[in-house]
């Protein structure tokens, strides 16, 4: 008895978070990677002793050193398998141990384009952020606008006013999601209380109001403040620094209302400004003059909340006493909502649910730029095992004429802002270096992925906009692998050797490119000419190819099933595999080349966040959409028919050939080429059977058709 009394006295220790693994899932999945090394290895061992039917010394030479690159390419990739865990929080023990105590929390909402980017979308996510589940006066919501737009700041004002009835609706009626678009257009069937059809008819107008800008000029007036600080010949790229704190709540708030604050930092044409990684920059600067939040959420303008508890999920890490004490951000994962089957392969599942945990296991996940809590000293270049600096107090009045400078063009000349301090400068993929860079200071990240999804956005619904993307995703990743923080030599003993692999994996998207590229023109050429590539089929040694191209396959689309994805969606997917390598990748890899050799320099391309109607009805209807002339489209074009071209010689020439074991010699190669003619079924679709306005310009039609014809040609008479 007096024991037990006793305990209750004593404090104990409770973790806020816990850290699982799956053993038996693990285990499995080791032997089944063991037996494909072992392939691996047979098939390596082929190509080292068994000489091609027709002696081509240089054939089975290039397919030696495809088939090393794609094995150690695979192995690289089991690093995010290896050792996969799961994160458990427990709020309750939060809630119990911080109450209102909670830490400030600032969020960082980016926007840059108010035409790709639209103001409404853009409100719709600082109002479920305001409307998180946090005590108001520890939470503060910036927005910053490179754009520089009126109709941004015009949009902004409008929510501030909205957020007034919105943020105490939520809170009462606890609703989910937070974002009034999404939460209404959730509530289509019907409303359930006067209460929601009353917010639902002031959102309706608020919104008409913000597209049409009605009621501008009485904004104006109302936040001149703001306004004002618009010269008349401001434009986007040359403009002062535009600061409004549109609700300070820091102190005994009554209104309920988070602080919200609007930055538009300086630009001036003769001064780079960095992009992404500026804004947030000036934004970690400004913030620290006015609520200062230990702890930062940053976000895209397209990812509003959508568990209004997530903050409390990340605090769970970040203000563990014990293992939370040496991770330095918590990254959710990037959902999406917009997708459908997902023609385009942008949802990331199987990246999102199962390599991300792979990458947790290993020291923790990439910071991928949105939906992460980071400490706000630690993203300002505290290294780990040193003290947290006290946050310094807040003023009272503040002076913005004293704060905006902190924003302007000039300040970071001559600083460590760029370089140690803050988001790191000169990669298209900020994020990404930067939560590496942390790493390589000794800090471990975590990946928190809950059920219900953290933080929703709006992922590319066209697929020239998704290759664009995917090439400066993939440029920038292989700039890193090339560059000084390069986990290959700069992660050396700080960050262990899964996550350098883990790293790697994503870095060498763009050289992985080439590879794929000669591969599948090696196999549809050699099959035009009938040279075969592989053993015959009824050989012990096409055991290994065999089980490797299915196995591997097979367990893709089984973990494709297991991340919630369906059949059609998996199919989706390994065509896009493929188009990124052919087009994304390959253009990536050569941007790097030319940045390296000072040709060009990098771009910060936006992705679109709207689309066109007629396009979106394509989307609707999986129809593919072309419509520009690119020269990756005139790549994968040119690609294609060359794969077409081939594919149909070979299959004449078996149904004419009396030789039966023409069959077993080309079988596999037959098998590849067939695939990739049925991949790129909307391709020839989009080049020959179409009329709509997606379809393949012609120009690049031609082009592609008389490309891949010479080729052909001049293969068949060499
Ligand atoms: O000069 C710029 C360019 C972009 N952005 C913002 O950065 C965010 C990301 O841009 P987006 O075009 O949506 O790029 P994505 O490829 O979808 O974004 C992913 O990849 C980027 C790095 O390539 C990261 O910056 C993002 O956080 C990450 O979500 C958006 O909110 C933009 O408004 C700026 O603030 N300033
Ligand atoms: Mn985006």
């Amino acid at each position: 008895m007096g024991e037990e009394v006793e305990d209750r006295f004593i404090p104990v220790y409770k973790p806020l978070f816990e850290t699982r693994t799956r053993t038996g899932r693990v285990i499995a999945y080791r032997v089944f990677a063991a037996s494909v090394f072992g392939c691996i290895c047979w098939i390596l061992f082929y190509r080292v002793t068994v000489p091609l039917e027709n002696r081509s010394g240089l054939v089975r030479l290039a397919m030696l050193i495809l088939e090393i690159w794609f094995g150690l390419y695979w192995v690289i990739t089991q690093s995010l398998r290896w050792n996969p865990v799961w994160r458990v929080t427990f709020t309750d023990r939060l809630s119990r141990r911080y109450n209102k105590d909670l830490p400030r929390l600032d969020v960082f909402v980016c926007t840059a384009d108010p035409v790709i980017e639209p103001p409404l979308m853009v409100v719709n996510t600082v109002l479920s952020v305001l409307a998180l589940d946090y005590p108001p006066e520890k939470l503060a919501v910036y927005l910053s606008d490179d754009g520089g737009s009126e109709l941004t700041f015009y949009a902004l004002t409008e929510a501030t006013e909205f957020a007034r009835i919105w943020v105490p609706f939520c809170k009462t009626f606890n609703v989910e999601p937070r974002s009034p678009a999404a939460y209404l257009s959730s509530k289509a069937s019907g409303f359930g209380s006067a209460e929601e059809e009353e917010i639902a008819k002031l959102y309706k107008e608020m919104a008409v109001r913000i597209e049409t800008t009605a009621k501008l000029e009485e904004a104006r007036l109302k936040y001149s403040d703001g306004f004002s600080q618009w010269d008349s010949d401001a434009t986007r790229r040359n403009h002062g620094t535009i600061l409004q704190i549109l609700v300070d709540g820091r102190e005994d708030n009554a209104i309920g209302i988070p602080t919200l604050v609007y930055l538009s930092r300086e630009k001036r044409p003769e001064h780079h400004h960095h992009y992404k990684a500026g804004s947030m920059n000036a934004l970690l600067r400004v913030s620290s003059k006015i609520t200062c939040g230990r702890f930062i959420l940053n976000l895209d303008c397209d990812m509003y909340s959508n568990n209004s508890k997530s903050p409390l999920d990340a605090l769970c890490i970040l203000l563990d006493e014990k293992a939370g004490k040496e991770i330095a951000f918590v990254q959710f994962p990037q959902c999406f909502e917009n997708l459908r089957n997902d023609l385009y392969g942008c949802a990331m599942r199987v990246n999102s649910n199962v390599e991300f945990h792979g990458l947790d296991g290993n020291g923790g996940p990439l910071y991928i730029g949105t939906g992460c809590f980071h400490r706000r000293d630690v993203i300002c270049g505290r290294k780990y095992g040193e003290e947290e600096k006290e946050i310094e107090k807040l003023q009272e009045a503040l002076e913005l004429e004293l704060i905006k400078p902190l924003a302007s063009c000039t300040y970071e000349e001559g600083s460590q802002w760029g370089k140690e301090m803050g988001l790191i400068y000169g990669y298209p993929v900020e994020d990404v270096i930067t939560g590496l860079a942390i790493q390589c200071r000794g800090w471990k990240s975590a990946y928190l992925n809950p059920k219900k999804h953290a933080f929703v956005g709006v992922g590319p619904t066209n697929l020239h906009q998704m290759l664009v993307q995917q090439r400066r995703w993939s440029d920038g990743d292989f700039q890193i692998f090339i560059s000084e923080y390069s986990p290959v030599w700069y992660g050396q003993g700080n960050i262990s050797l899964g996550l350098i692999l883990g790293y790697s994996r994503f870095f060498l998207w763009a050289p992985s490119a080439v590879p794929v590229v000669i591969y599948s023109v090696l196999t549809s050429l050699c099959l035009l000419k009938g040279i075969p590539l592989f053993p015959k089929v009824f050989s012990s040694w096409f055991i290994p190819f065999g089980y490797v191209t299915a196995v591997v396959n097979v367990y893709g689309l089984a973990e494709f099933l297991w991340c919630g994805g369906t059949f059609h969606g998996w199919w989706n997917e390994e065509r896009m595999w493929l188009y990124r390598r052919l087009s994304s990748f390959l253009f990536g890899f050569m941007d790097t080349i030319m940045k390296k050799l000072g040709v060009s320099e990098s771009g910060f391309v936006i992705t679109s966040k709207v689309g066109e109607e007629e396009a979106a009805e394509r989307y609707e209807k999986e129809v593919m959409e072309f419509g520009v002339e690119s020269p990756m489209f005139l790549l994968l074009g040119t690609l294609g028919m060359l794969n077409l071209f081939c594919f149909a010689v070979a299959v004449l020439r078996l149904m004419t050939s009396r030789d039966s074991g023409e069959l077993q010699k080309m079988g596999l190669q037959l098998v590849i080429t067939g695939t990739l003619v049925v991949i790129n079924w909307p391709i020839y679709e989009g080049m020959l059977l179409r009329k709509d306005k997606g379809k393949m310009p012609i120009s690049v039609t031609v082009k592609s058709v008389v490309l891949a014809l010479s080729a052909c040609t001049c293969i068949a008479f060499l």
